[in-house]
């Protein structure tokens, strides 16, 4: 009896890897698959575990979050390069930017996650089953991306709290994923948090993903992914009418980054 369940264990193993050989769709899938897979487990035996430590929801359950996902790299074979986390080390609040290519960013994000530090998020995440409830428990901020006055009134409460709370908080610009190697234009949400609360800007950047993963092509392997912190720009003094020429330098900074992280000549003429 237990024979017969481990042969078929073994033809299914089998199967899938024939399958993972011949085609690139299928292997693609089952590994985004496995992917979405370990993400709902993992949150739902760690939201016990957050509750059971710190009672509700709160940042300190994101030192919790990051332990668990900073094993699933091995799962996928893929290697983190880190350069310049001693820019992280500012007193208090800071907002911190990076680039968004895909659900994989998880991953990057916890690999260098500081202590005191929330991220903003699209509210559907929080519908996302388990996935939504551990977000929900690490203190995550949702805004309505559909309503831009909903959406800058979380913010403003969050330039104003994230002071007397002394946590960072963590916004991804671009405000949806982009997987093709270059920047979106930047939204101005995180910048206007940063004048308005007077924090400094920190921007982190990750390589391009399209060596070893690209969705249009089924392309899904392991790989190395640089990271680079780069260092804080003070925003003391500055107004929002100062807000556009902090984004345009953060989004300029950030792009040259990705560019030279990524082994692509940065094309000057192509700006914005
Ligand atoms: C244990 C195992 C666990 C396993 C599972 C893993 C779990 C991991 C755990 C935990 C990690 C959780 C991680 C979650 C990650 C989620 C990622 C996402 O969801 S990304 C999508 C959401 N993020 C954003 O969208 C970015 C933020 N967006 C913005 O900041 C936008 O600016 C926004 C929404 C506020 C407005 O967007 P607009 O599309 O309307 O565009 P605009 O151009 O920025 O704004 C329009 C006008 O409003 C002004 N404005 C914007 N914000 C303002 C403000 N706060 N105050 C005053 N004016 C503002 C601007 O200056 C602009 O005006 P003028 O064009 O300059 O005249
Ligand atoms: C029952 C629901 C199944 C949920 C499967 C869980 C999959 C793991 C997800 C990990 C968190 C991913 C966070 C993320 O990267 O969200 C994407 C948004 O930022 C950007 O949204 P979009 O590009 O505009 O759609």
């Amino acid at each position: 009896m237990e024979l017969g369940w481990l042969l078929w264990g073994a033809a299914v193993l089998l199967l899938l890897h024939v399958l993972m050989g011949l085609s690139p769709a299928v292997n693609f899938a089952l590994r985004i698959g496995f992917y979405s897979f370990l993400c709902l487990l993992a949150s739902a035996l760690t939201a016990p575990v957050c509750l059971l430590v710190n009672g509700g929801r709160t940042v300190k359950n994101m030192r919790i979050i990051r332990a668990v996902v900073r094993t699933f790299k091995y799962f996928f074979g893929l290697r983190f390069e880190v350069k310049g986390l001693e820019n992280f080390k500012v007193e208090g609040p800071a907002i911190i930017v990076s680039n968004h290519q895909s659900i994989l960013d998880m991953m990057g994000l916890m690999e260098i996650l500081p202590d005191n530090c929330v991220q903003v998020a699209k509210k559907e995440l929080m519908y996302a089953g388990t996935v939504g409830l551990i977000i929900y428990l690490g203190g995550v901020i949702f805004i309505n991306r559909k309503s831009t006055t909903d959406a800058k009134m979380v913010m403003a409460e969050v330039a104003k709290s994230m002071t007397a709370d002394n946590v960072k908080v963590w916004v991804y610009p671009e405000g949806t994923r982009n997987c093709t190697g270059d920047l979106l234009p930047f939204k101005k949400g995180a910048f206007h948090i940063a004048v308005q609360a007077q924090v400094p800007v920190i921007p982190v950047v990750y390589s391009s993903f399209t060596s070893f993963y690209n969705p249009k092509t089924k392309l899904f392997t392991s790989g190395k992914i640089k990271v680079e912190v780069l260092p804080p720009i003070e925003t003391k003094g500055l107004t929002s009418d100062d807000v556009s020429d902090l984004t345009d330098r953060c989004f300029h900074t950030m792009r040259e980054t990705l560019f030279r992280l990524s082994g692509r000549p940065s094309e000057s003429k192509k700006s914005s």
